[in-house]
């Protein structure tokens, strides 16, 4: 029987950089874990694509998903509904591929539950003042919203002991190189060839 993959999570305050270290994580060849694409009820911002972004629903559509058990995991965020699919990780991981999830802190905590045996990352900020300027600077948000998310981070960075490892994204290349090294690090310490390093074993 194959080997299943890793799962991978890596989560955090909002405005931390998770979408921007994971977008750079899986803009380079070396990466070699799969991106589990998640489902919202947000709306699409500018320049975001269904199905490659998030798979954009309703809230109806997305009730519907829930009552059928199709998530792996969901929360409702500032207003919106998140999860993740999960026929996708499940395939995935039988494959023997690893799945990357980005989500949120109270999804990590139910994969947490469902998925014990996962590799779970918070990626937590140098400062508090630098993950508001974050956030400001990000300008997606109003003031109102802004505050809420503040109000939300301190609650989830008391959170970052339930994790495995915390990475500090102070700079977005460095912290997916951590983030990589641990991955690697994990599949040693489990006894497993990351998938990267199985080519190299390959004999001719
Ligand atoms: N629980 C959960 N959270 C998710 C999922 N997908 C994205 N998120 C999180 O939802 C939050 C809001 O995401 P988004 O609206 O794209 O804004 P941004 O990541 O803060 O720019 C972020 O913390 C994401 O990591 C998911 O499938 N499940
Ligand atoms: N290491 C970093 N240094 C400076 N700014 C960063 C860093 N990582 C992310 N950012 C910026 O912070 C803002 C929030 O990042 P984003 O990826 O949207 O966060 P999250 O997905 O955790 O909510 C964005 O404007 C992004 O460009």
């Amino acid at each position: 029987m194959k080997e299943r993959g890793l799962l991978i999570v890596l989560s955090g305050p909002s405005g931390v950089g998770k979408g921007t270290v994971r977008k750079e994580l899986f803009s380079q060849e070396d990466t070699s874990f799969e991106y589990s694409i998640s489902m919202t009820t947000r709306k699409p911002r500018e320049g975001e694509v269904d199905g490659i972004d998030y798979f954009f629903k309703s809230r109806e559509e997305f009730e519907e998903l829930i009552s059928q058990n199709k998530l792996l995991e969901w929360a409702e965020y500032v207003g919106n509904y998140y999860g993740t699919p999960i026929d996708y990780v499940e395939k995935t991981l039988s494959e023997g591929k690893d799945v990357f999830l980005e989500i949120e802190v109270q999804g990590a905590l139910q994969v947490r539950n469902a998925f014990p045996e996962g590799l779970f990352i918070f990626l937590s900020p140098p400062s508090l003042s630098e993950l508001k300027n974050r956030i400001v600077t990000r300008g997606t948000e109003t003031e109102e919203l802004i505050n809420n998310r503040m109000k939300m981070a301190k609650e989830e960075i008391v959170m970052m002991d339930a994790y495995d490892y915390v990475v500090e994204n102070d700079h977005v290349k460095l912290a997916c190189e951590r983030i990589k090294a641990i991955v690697i690090a994990e599949h040693c310490r489990r006894e497993r060839v990351a998938p990267r390093y199985k080519k190299i074993l390959e004999v001719e």
